[in-house]
């Protein structure tokens, strides 16, 4: 099992945005964590990616007990994440955006940069080739030169994904990467995922998108009110009371979700 979570739980003072959570991530799968507004998708990503801290559980990845790590750490570890708005360097450009996190995998130091060493200029060298391979990846590479974040939203999108494959992760984290698209970019970022997929990454996403997320996920897990309610193929949430409850629990018919 590449992803394993146990009791994980993260509370803000009396609110228990996560509560007591439990589910595995199958390595070369979609998983995908679904949920009402204010479900906790977006607090445990935070929590497997070591931007929160967990008030109780565990998170184990790739065997390893990453419980409480620093984003730093988990990235090296191979967990990458994209953010439900995309975080690009103002005013740098594409190719600098994405060679920004190819750093994660450099093996000179400051002293290498200074003087200029041959192991700086390697390295200097495998940034520059794997941020091209990235962003032609996602379909981005003819934008190299532009300001990322002038860009619209699609190319941003594509971007932050190609930023976190530089990272050379196992675990690509991916939040709403369908979110304020058209329904031919959802198409297109489907491919792209199982695309990801193909390659050996193991993609977890929150998506609210609904025809997305049941064509593309192995495996859903459901989120209500920071608790774990169901978690299974598409076709077993589809026909899960609990889950059609908690969705019309929001007062918005079978969302909360779009379709
Ligand atoms: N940093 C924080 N401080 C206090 N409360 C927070 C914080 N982050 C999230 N919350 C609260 O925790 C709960 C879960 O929020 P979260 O953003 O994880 O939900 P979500 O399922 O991602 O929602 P959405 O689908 O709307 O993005 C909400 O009640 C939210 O207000």
């Amino acid at each position: 099992m590449l992803l394993e979570v146990r009791g994980l739980s993260k509370a803000f003072g009396g609110l228990h945005a996560v509560q007591d959570v439990d589910f595995d991530v199958p390595e070369g799968c979609v998983t995908a964590i679904i949920g009402p507004n204010g479900a906790g998708k977006s607090t445990l990503f935070n929590l497997l990616a070591g931007f929160y801290r967990p008030t109780a559980g565990t998170v184990t990845f790739d065997g390893k007990d990453i419980t409480g790590m620093q984003p730093h750490q988990t990235v090296r570890d191979g967990i990458a994440r994209t953010f439900q708005t995309t975080h690009l360097f103002d005013g740098a450009s594409v190719l600098d955006n994405v060679r920004a996190a190819c750093v994660v995998r450099s093996r000179s130091n400051a002293l290498d940069a200074v003087l200029h060493t041959p192991r700086f200029r390697k390295d200097e060298r495998r940034s520059l080739d794997r941020s091209m391979h990235e962003l032609e990846f996602v379909g981005v590479a003819h934008l190299r030169d532009e300001i990322a974040s002038t860009l619209p939203q699609e190319a941003q999108k594509r971007i932050s994904i190609a930023q976190a494959l530089a990272t050379e992760p196992k675990l690509l984290l991916l939040d709403e990467p369908a979110a304020g698209t058209t329904d031919e970019e959802t198409e297109s970022f489907g491919t792209l995922i199982r695309e990801i997929v193909a390659r050996g990454v193991t993609v977890c996403l929150v998506e609210h998108k609904m025809s997305m997320v049941m064509n593309l996920a192995d495996q859903i897990v459901v989120l209500d009110h920071g608790q774990r309610i169901a978690v299974g193929t598409p076709d077993d949430i589809k026909s899960n009371p609990q889950v059609i409850e908690a969705y019309l629990g929001t007062g918005a018919g079978t969302t909360g979700a779009t379709t």
